[in-house]
């Protein structure tokens, strides 16, 4: 987001600050404003010009002080400004309770000339008009030609099918986000079927995997074991001072690739784009960190280009206190409902992190709750295909860890919910497997805590196989991480058992799904209801055509943030995340699942998202725990109304 060298790093890095002082007027003032520190102008001709747009923003500034009541920002000026000083923000440090804090001495000018060509938030390349070259000294400083932004588009995706190789798509994306932020989000919105596989999985995995060879600009925010005891001003560092959502990673399990560190920044940094871009939520108001305790990867710390902390990682009492500072630093600095999103931790720290910050902190793991939800919507969606209640079908899980268990327990307490039947006999519905075998009782002693609700009466299994045969499931759902482990003869077994045996391949990216979709297709002679975590192309089987839908938690996680946000709600509640699967269900239509598929489109994402945020806002509201008061009338038209919007804005 930033070079860190000389003025552009100070320039570029402070621009954000000017939008969290100004954003109760952008509707009014529109012109691009930076705000510096208290250093005097390199004397360029644009700064020699600053003084009269420096005048007009800080009165604007000032005029807009007060709360707006014209503002449709979900918000208010009261809730975003509260500091210590009684609801009034410190902008200047003159609490006496902050006082032994340090304040930076910032002043306010505006963003023009060469400047604002090099600030990704304002900057819109060729598409400036005349005025605006005018008026921010832009004359000379870019060819003759004014362009629109739908041609800035178009080239753009000319551009990017010209690269073969993924992972030049990768770069070229984060390039431009780091160019022109609005045009990337342009771009990832009308073009998000195609460009979703690029800036996430399965593309994003092998980013991280070279993280520290292509890295070129820093993106998100660092915080290493270094940093323990000074978190908080690590945070401040940051130039956005309104921060609505953080998806936090320490890089042990990024998506099925395993531990790697550092290098895990590409996952929020991915999460976050797609909180924009499918969920609406401003992008000054994402905050991706990575938390580098190191990495146990040997061939990361005998990397040259390992671009995190060369130690294995820290354990026990020396990470619980970094979490827990950062934890306690995040609600200090950005308060009670910056919405923390835990993404791609090892297991053995996820589920405690969950049930540690859950009740005290708006947090979720997308992981184990993100995707519980959107298998459950697919499930939902498939019983229209196969039959039957979820109730009647029986379940097996190859995976035991976050996904696993995640959407095992969501299933049961839908069944539970739907039957009245209490949630302990809903599990024995379902049944897991791990790398030991089928979870039976004979091995509870040894099982971690979240396997335990899971071992019912059976005589040990060791292998998937004889675990499809005996317990005769009608779904089977893969959450390993391990790639290729739906085996002709797992499919094949399923099939003999079920009409329309449903295989969900959750596990990403592509090389670790449990099976291809044209595998799942083949070896079922064209039967399976399949979807994937990582896309498949569709695949012609016998002559016919037949396209899978995508299960994967980016279906979830940006219309639930949404909600969260426009309600005020100040914890997640299992409850949103039935809802969320609901609302997700709700949008396939008749000519999806005549295509065999149980996910929509994700060409309607925002329209999806909208509809999931609303359901979720209303659980908040009904569970008491919405702090955005009144409830507006209409959810969906609100929550439409506060997405974030790439177009263009118009400078004065
Ligand atoms: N599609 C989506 O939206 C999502 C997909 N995922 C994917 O799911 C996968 C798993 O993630 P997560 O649950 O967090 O990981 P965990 O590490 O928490 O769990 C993995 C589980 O798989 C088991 N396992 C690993 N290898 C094998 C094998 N060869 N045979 C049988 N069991 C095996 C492990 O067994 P043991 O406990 O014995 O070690 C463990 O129970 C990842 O690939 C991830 O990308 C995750 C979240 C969302
Ligand atoms: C999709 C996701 O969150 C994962 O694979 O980890
Ligand atoms: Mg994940």
């Amino acid at each position: 987001m930033f070079s860190l060298n000389g003025s552009s790093f100070l320039n570029n890095s402070l621009s954000g600050v000017s939008k969290s002082l100004t954003q109760s007027t952008q509707r009014k003032i529109s012109a691009p404003s930076v705000v510096v520190a208290s250093v005097s102008s390199n004397g360029r001709p644009a700064d020699r010009n600053v003084s009269v747009l420096m005048e007009n923003t800080l009165k604007e500034m000032r005029e807009n002080a007060a709360p707006s009541s014209s503002s449709s920002s979900p918000v208010t000026e009261k809730e975003s400004k509260s500091t210590v000083g009684g609801g009034v923000e410190d902008v200047y440090g003159e609490d006496t309770a902050t006082e032994d804090q340090y304040i930076t001495p910032w002043t306010v000018t505006v963003a023009s000339g060469y400047p604002l060509l090099r600030d990704p938030h304002y900057n819109k390349g060729l598409a400036f008009g005349e005025k605006e070259r005018d008026a921010h000294f832009l004359r000379g400083l870019l060819p003759p030609v004014v362009v629109s932004q739908a041609l800035q588009v178009k080239k753009m995706m000319a551009n990017m099918r010209q690269y073969q190789v993924p992972l030049q798509r990768y770069m070229a994306m984060m390039d431009l986000q780091e160019r022109n932020e609005r045009l990337f989000y342009k771009l990832l919105i009308e073009n998000v079927e195609e460009l979703l596989p690029v800036v996430y999985t399965p593309t994003v995995g092998e980013a991280c995997q070279k993280y520290g060879s292509i890295f070129r600009q820093p993106q998100g925010l660092f915080i290493s074991l270094k940093e323990k005891g000074r978190i908080l001003e690590v945070l401040r560092n940051w130039p956005e001072k309104k921060i609505q959502v953080i998806v936090v990673t320490d890089g042990e399990r990024i998506l099925g690739l395993g531990d790697l560190g550092c290098q895990g920044m590409g996952i929020p940094v991915g999460k976050l784009s797609l909180y924009s871009a499918l969920g609406g939520i401003r992008p000054s108001a994402c905050l991706p960190v990575t938390i580098d305790v190191g990495t146990n990867n040997e061939q990361l710390l005998n990397d040259e280009f390992y671009i995190g902390l060369r130690r294995r990682r820290a354990t026990g009492q020396e990470y619980a206190e970094l979490l827990d500072e950062f934890m306690t630093a995040v609600k200090q600095n950005y308060g009670e409902k910056v919405l923390i999103q835990f993404e791609d931790f090892a297991n053995h720290n996820a589920f405690d992190l969950l049930a540690k910050y859950g009740t005290t902190h708006l947090v979720f793991n997308d992981d184990i709750q993100g995707t519980a939800s959107v298998v459950l919507a697919g499930l939902i969606t498939a019983l229209n295909l196969v039959g039957g209640t979820l109730s009647d079908h029986r379940f097996l899980f190859l995976g035991a860890g976050e996904a696993g268990t995640g959407i095992a327990e969501l299933i049961a307490l839908e069944i539970s919910k739907q039957t009245n039947i209490p949630v302990e006999e809903a599990r024995k519905k379902i049944w897991l497997v791990d790398s030991k075998g089928l979870i039976v009782k004979s091995r509870v002693e040894s099982l971690q805590h979240f396997k335990r609700p899971w071992a019912h009466e059976h005589e040990p299994v060791t292998t998937l196989l004889d675990a499809v045969k005996t317990i005769k499931p009608t779904i089977l759902i893969g959450s390993s991480g391990a790639g290729r482990t739906f085996t002709k003869e797992v499919i094949e077994a399923m099939t003999a058992l079920n009409e329309k045996p449903v295989i969900l391949a959750l596990s990403n990216p592509t090389s670790q799904s449990e099976c291809t979709a044209e595998e799942a297709y083949t070896w079922s002679e064209g039967r399976a209801i399949f979807a994937s975590g990582s896309p498949f192309s569709p695949v012609e089987y016998n002559g016919e055509f037949y396209a899978s839908g995508q299960a994967n938690n980016a279906y979830i996680f940006p219309g639930l943030g949404l909600g969260l946000i426009i309600s005020g709600a100040i914890r997640v509640h299992d409850d949103m995340l039935l809802a969320a699967s609901e609302a997700l269900a709700e949008q396939v239509s008749q000519e999806n699942l005549d295509k065999g598929l149980i996910y929509p489109p994700f060409s309607n994402i925002r329209k999806i998202s909208a509809q999931i945020a609303a359901r979720v806002a209303a659980k908040a509201y009904e569970l008491g725990l919405a702090t955005r008061l009144p409830q507006p009338e209409n959810l969906v038209k609100h929550a439409e109304s506060c997405m974030y919007s790439p177009n263009y804005r118009n400078y004065r």
